[in-house]
């Protein structure tokens, strides 16, 4: 049952619903990909926006400046740190919110219906497409929106905020550890508790709390070879080909159901307890979440269970890409001289980057010296981030299930993420405080691919959630 305050800011939300959808809109127009230095500026212009509307509502907030991070080749600024307070009554709790303003790359020509960064709406579904729509600028605002509404219903906020905003999470979230640990004693000193919005619901219908994430290891395989790109009619069973080195090489990372085949990485998984199984029993979930979340009938099992843990509690290996392949359309006959294979590794218990790094050197370079090429490899390993798991019986978690039958009338689901949110162990290890995942967004929602969406009654409800468990972790212990 909400209060009259809770009440209160709720109604406001929904009144406000087309500024608040105004606001994403804004933001979604702001292409900040960290991931290529063409859009470096964008970055640091959704910063500027961020820290202005935060200033706005009276948060006392800095930008806070990361150095440099080599970028194909670039010596570029990384985005910075949004560091910002809201409130600091010493009689009330502080709660740190975390979430990222960068987003992943997005091209129309990718196969999107729409423009990526322009919000597009479809009245029918009441859907808002754009890149970054769930992940994780409508979670951002919603913090952004709770401290909007409270003060037009003249409600006080019932707790003290501190707002971390990265720029880098989808890109390895490079130097932001060094900033918390930096801060440990300053900016973050004196938090209760920690709560970020950056993952998605099991399926469509269900809320749910999170606990657990997976790590991530990123690997870039570079085959080097002819000193250009080649005629295959005129040197095609002539030389060495990159491109054919690395197929062999990627084909020996992971089977087509799955499994991982770099010997010693399943061995630095922590057994499976016959109380954790249990867990995935009760999990309101079937296959049909994943038919929908992925517009397809392409699950690995048919067995719920298998394709819970198989997102939740083991490790995968997914091949991203090939940069320097021929892909456009047409039929050039051409021998690419440099190829680079994109894959990597989602870590759980007790796997750690430095581990996979090691187990999967030793590997590549075994398998690579089988092939007997004269071309040249070269193997790197980009910034890891470790999987990280939270006691979930702590008043951050009993507050935001209140919140959650408040908002939604029904009990959350309790889940891992098979995603990765490489800050969450370094606050939970540094800080030493509880960290709760409270997810806005659907399983189908498309985070990361083409058409990715937000619906607006997660955007409003899941703004409305973020207020209330304000409200109900404000009280709790
Ligand atoms: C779960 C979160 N919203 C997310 O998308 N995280 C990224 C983080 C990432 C990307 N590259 C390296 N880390 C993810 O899980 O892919
Ligand atoms: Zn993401
Ligand atoms: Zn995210």
């Amino acid at each position: 049952m909400a209060t009259p305050e809770q009440q209160k800011f709720a109604t406001q939300i929904d009144a406000n619903q087309q500024a608040l959808i105004a606001r994403l809109a804004e933001a979604v127009a702001i292409p900040s990909v960290s991931g290529d230095a063409r859009y470096r500026k964008a970055c640091f212009d959704m910063a500027d926006w961020l820290l202005a509307s935060l200033t706005k509502l009276g948060a006392k907030g800095e930008l806070r400046p990361l150095g440099k991070q080599n970028l194909e080749g670039q010596q570029i600024e990384l985005p910075p740190v949004i560091l910002a307070d809201y409130g600091n009554d010493p009689k009330k709790k502080t709660i740190l919110v975390y979430g990222h303003y960068d987003v992943q790359p997005a091209l129309k020509s990718d196969g999107w219906e729409h423009e990526p960064f322009k919000l597009t709406f479809d009245e029918k579904s009441g859907r808002m497409y754009g890149r970054g729509s769930t992940d994780d600028k409508g979670p951002i605002l919603g913090w952004i929106n709770v401290i909007e509404a409270h003060q037009q219903v003249g409600v006080d906020l019932p707790v003290n905020l501190k707002i971390c905003f990265e720029g880098m999470e989808e890109s390895g979230s490079v130097g932001l550890d060094d900033l918390v640990e930096k801060e440990k004693d300053a900016f973050f000193k004196g938090i209760d508790a920690i709560c970020i919005s950056d993952n998605y619901w099991l399926g469509t219908k269900k809320p749910c709390l999170t606990h657990g994430l997976r790590g991530i290891q990123y690997f870039k395989l570079a085959i080097n070879g002819p000193g250009a790109d080649l005629h295959s009619g005129v040197f095609g069973g002539v030389v060495h080909e990159p491109m054919t080195d690395l197929f062999a090489i990627m084909s020996k990372l992971v089977t087509p159901q799955g499994k991982i085949l770099i010997p010693g990485i399943n061995e630095l998984v922590a057994p499976l307890t016959d109380e954790e199984k249990k867990r995935y029993d009760v999990m309101e979930f079937q296959i049909s979440d994943i038919d929908e979340a992925t517009g397809s009938q392409t699950a690995i099992s048919d067995e719920k269970q298998q394709v819970l843990m198989g997102r939740m509690r083991y490790p995968s290996l997914s091949l991203h890409g090939i940069e320097g392949a021929f892909s456009e359309p047409g039929t050039k006959t051409v021998i690419p001289s440099r190829v680079v294979g994109k894959f990597s590794v989602r870590l759980v218990p007790d796997m750690t980057p430095e581990k996979v790094v090691e187990v999967v050197e030793k590997y590549i370079n075994e398998e690579w010296k089988k092939l007997g090429s004269k071309n040249t490899m070269r193997l790197d390993a980009e910034p890891g981030g470790k999987p990280w798991l939270a006691d979930p019986n702590h008043y951050n978690y009993r507050a935001a299930s209140k919140a959650t039958e408040t908002v939604y009338g029904v009990k959350p689901d309790l889940t891992r993420e098979g995603g990765s949110i490489p800050v969450s162990l370094t606050f939970s290890e540094i800080l030493g405080k509880n960290l709760l995942l409270l997810p806005m967004g659907r399983s189908n929602d498309g985070a990361h691919s083409i058409n990715e969406k937000l619906d607006i009654s997660n955007y409003i409800k899941g703004t409305q959630l973020l207020g209330l468990y304000l409200h109900e972790v404000a009280n709790a212990a």
